[in-house]
């Protein structure tokens, strides 16, 4: 799974060299921080309404644009998806910190 994070980071950094005439992605970083902000708020606000919906299909087509689009800014902010995961596994480790704690505590 990591693995095609990966490839699609190396993509988008490929991208800031890129003609906006001929990449998608290097058209979105030309246009700036602005615009791949409301990509997010306008991928975000699709997959509420498919999941609303109770469309599945669609929810998931709309989450891949919206997850999408938050790789083209974590890029576009010099950061890599390692990062976010980075942070999740940061939370688990707390959490399972707090599990031991509350373990503890119960005995
Ligand atoms: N995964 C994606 C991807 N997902 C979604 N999109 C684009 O994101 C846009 C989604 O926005 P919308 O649904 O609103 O469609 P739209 O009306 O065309 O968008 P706007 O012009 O209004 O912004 C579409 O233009 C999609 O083509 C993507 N574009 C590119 N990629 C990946 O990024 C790589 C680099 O792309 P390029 O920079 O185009 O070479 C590609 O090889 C792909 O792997």
């Amino acid at each position: 799974m990591s693995e095609i994070l990966s490839r699609l980071a190396e993509t988008l950094e490929s991208r800031k060299n890129a003609d906006p005439a001929s990449s998608y992605v290097a058209k979105l970083y030309a246009k700036g921080l602005d615009a791949i902000l409301k990509k997010i708020g306008e991928e975000a606000t699709e997959t509420v309404i498919a999941a609303k919906d109770g469309d599945k299909a669609q929810v998931l087509y709309e989450m891949a644009d919206l997850w999408f689009h938050c790789m083209v800014l974590l890029a576009q902010q010099g950061l890599h998806p390692d990062d976010v995961l980075a942070e999740l596994a940061r939370r688990e480790g707390l959490s399972g910190l707090v599990e031991k704690a509350n373990r503890r505590d119960n005995v």
